[in-house]
């Protein structure tokens, strides 16, 4: 091993890469460039290396987990890797009884509505995932350079999943908690953000360089209830991993409304989906804060003129911006074309190249 390659010149190359430049709101060499569930079903070797294993129990296989993660750095290019894992590892691993169903998502088998309910979820240690630990041991010896961002559920997101029992549109049963027993959502959302907490921190401590709050459904609140009864223990999160050092990233669908409180909440960077245009969401997150976003992962179903097109719209309207992490505003659709996204991110390097 030469003196360039030692952990420590490796701990450099990584805190210089683009990704986290780009999150630290520093200039630049290019935009860097990475996807929500850049990991999975658009990739046919994700298909192939998961075959006949359920997912909850591919998370718990650092192999697997190493394997998959790397599939979509190899492939792309991206500037970032994301842990293999799901926002529901951490529940499962403190014993709630759920699974993940293939083309539903996370299923409870018992509901939490009640006060008695709230024992289920006791504290998380390092010791219930040691495969996390472990997985990303051996992923940032292969990642080199790459970073590796880790990821968590927020408490709103996850206690929609326990509370409804599995995915909901409208999310019925979380909202009449909310609105009917105040003091038992706030509990409820407090023990969720220690479990969240505790979960990012198993993650940096094992080596990710930098985090992502997953708020998926949050967008379905409106900003004085946001801050009320969602904001104080995403807040708290947010607080519990601060002294790292590694950039915060939040992020949400339908959020529009909700991007100010989603910065001030405590994140580093902010993540935009594509129903606001990155310059407006600046407006809207205030300075201080990079944005993350923000191409409809629709669009990679387009002609390749129509991608270019809509991607230049996204990097014109970062174009003022201090820091801009280039995403799309969700997840990867599972049908979409890999080499579609091979492409897109050749384009924003070259487009962006300084
Ligand atoms: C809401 C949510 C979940 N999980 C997650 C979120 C937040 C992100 C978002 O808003 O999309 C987060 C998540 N889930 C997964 C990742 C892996 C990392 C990556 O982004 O590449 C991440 C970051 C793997 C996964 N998690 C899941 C898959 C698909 C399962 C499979 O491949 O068999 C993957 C690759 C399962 C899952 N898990 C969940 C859903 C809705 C689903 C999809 C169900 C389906 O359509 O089959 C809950």
């Amino acid at each position: 091993m030469s003196a360039i390659d030692s952990p420590s010149g490796q701990q450099t190359k990584t805190y210089d890469s683009a990704f986290l430049k780009a999150c630290r709101r520093e200039p630049v060499p290019h935009t860097p460039v990475w996807f929500m569930r850049q990991a999975g079903r658009s990739l046919p070797e994700y298909l192939k290396v998961r075959e006949g294993i359920p997912m909850l129990e591919s998370c718990m296989r650092p192999e697997l987990v190493t394997e998959i993660t790397l599939q979509p750095v190899r492939r792309h290019k991206v500037d970032a890797a994301i842990f293999f894992s799901d926002i529901v590892v951490p529940l499962k691993a403190i014993g709630i009884d759920l699974d993940i169903k293939p083309g539903v998502g996370p299923v409870v088998a018992e509901p939490i509505r009640r006060r008695a309910d709230l024992d289920r979820l006791r504290a998380l240690t390092p010791d219930d995932v040691r495969y996390v630990t472990e997985a990303i041991g051996m992923l940032t010896g292969e990642l080199g350079a790459t970073p590796l961002i880790g990821f968590a559920g927020a408490p709103f997101t996850l206690a929609s999943y326990l509370v409804e029992g599995g995915p909901s549109r409208n999310h019925e049963h979380t909202k009449a908690l909310m609105y009917g027993d105040p003091e038992l959502w706030a509990e409820l959302l407090d023990r969720l953000a220690d479990i969240t907490a505790a979960f990012l921190k198993v993650q940096i401590e094992a080596g990710a360089s930098a985090v992502q709050l997953f708020d998926s459904w949050v967008g379905a609140l409106a900003p004085a209830d946001y801050r009320r009864s969602v904001m104080p223990a995403s807040a708290k999160v947010f607080r519990a991993v601060e002294g790292y050092g590694v950039p915060r990233i939040h992020f949400g669908v339908g959020t529009g409304e909700l991007l100010g409180l989603m910065g001030e909440a405590g994140a580093d960077v902010v993540g935009v989906d594509w129903r606001v245009p990155l310059d407006e969401a600046a407006r809207r997150v205030g300075p201080g804060k990079a944005l993350q976003g923000n191409l409809d992962p629709a669009v990679l179903f387009s002609t390749r003129e129509a991608v270019e097109t809509k991607t230049r719209e996204v990097l014109d309207a970062a174009a003022g911006l201090e820091g801009h992490v280039f995403n799309l505003g969700h997840g990867v659709l599972p049908t979409t074309d890999p080499d579609a996204l091979t492409r897109l991110v050749e384009y924003v390097h070259t487009h962006t190249a300084r």
